[in-house]
């Protein structure tokens, strides 16, 4: 087995037309890792989600995914290397939750393939095989991020990226699909989440990266952080935060 990184991404430089976003801006997730991206608003977090699924292209830099240098690889491509993003709810409305589940396997997987794996799928979110045959339009926000994730588990991604999955969500809804994330990442998957709720990326993560302006500015373990909420604050607030050397 290849001690590759699962994921890695280096000097990675990034515009939105004339106004450049990201710059020089690097992460690694080891293999079986949980990271996490933190910062402030509008720092470019997304936008290096974005660049790291083949959505965005660099100005410069590279992206590996177990090793394998995707920079020019279009999404397809990628996914079918093992990444899969998991971005808000994205679900087709009227199509089924069995429906939602069984299109997206067929993107990478052959159909027999893809009927076990949601059927398995469905046997980890009993609240979604309950509502198995009713389109998504009529789940509940949770429900819809439940059905996100399951995605996640009929291509058991190696890389899974998560954008924002607690964003509106009740504590008690975040608590189950944290559960699962832990359960995907048990399975081999991993993780790296971008996450508002910095009590939720620090209890489910091993080590945090920090970005402000479009560069990382900061990486330690998420136990060393989380004994320092006076750094928390200010890192979320984007007022500078004093690194120790
Ligand atoms: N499609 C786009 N076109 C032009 N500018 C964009 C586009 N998407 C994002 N931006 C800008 O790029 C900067 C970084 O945005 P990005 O969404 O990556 O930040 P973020 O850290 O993910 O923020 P948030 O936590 O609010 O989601 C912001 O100034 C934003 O306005």
């Amino acid at each position: 087995m290849s001690d590759a990184p699962a994921l890695s991404c280096t000097g990675i430089r990034a515009s939105y037309g004339p106004v450049q976003v990201l710059f020089d801006a690097g992460l690694t997730v080891g293999a079986g890792e949980m990271v996490a991206l933190l910062g402030p608003n509008g720092v470019g977090k997304s936008t290096l989600l974005k660049v790291i699924a083949g959505l965005l292209k660099p100005d410069t830099g590279a992206v590996t995914l177990g090793g394998i240098d995707v920079t020019g690889y279009n999404t397809r491509r990628r996914v079918g290397l093992g990444l899969s993003q998991v971005v808000g709810q994205a679900t087709f409305p009227s199509l089924t939750v069995t429906e939602n589940l069984t299109m997206h396997g067929y993107a990478t997987k052959d159909k027999r393939w893809t009927r076990d794996s949601v059927e398995a799928a469905l046997a980890v979110f009993p609240r979604l095989h309950a509502r198995r045959n009713q389109p998504a339009s009529t789940l509940s926000g949770g429900e819809r991020q439940m059905l996100a994730l399951a995605k996640s588990i009929v291509v058991e991604p190696k890389v899974l990226v998560i954008d924002e999955f607690s964003l509106g969500l009740a504590p008690v809804v975040v608590g189950g699909l944290m559960d699962l994330v832990r359960r995907l990442n048990e399975r081999g998957s991993a993780v790296l989440v971008v996450e508002q709720s910095v009590n939720v990326a620090l209890s489910l993560v091993d080590r945090v990266y920090m970005m402000e302006k479009g560069e990382i500015i900061a990486e330690e373990t998420a136990a060393e952080l989380a004994q320092d909420p006076e750094r928390v604050r200010a890192l979320m607030l984007g007022g500078h935060v004093a690194v120790p050397s």
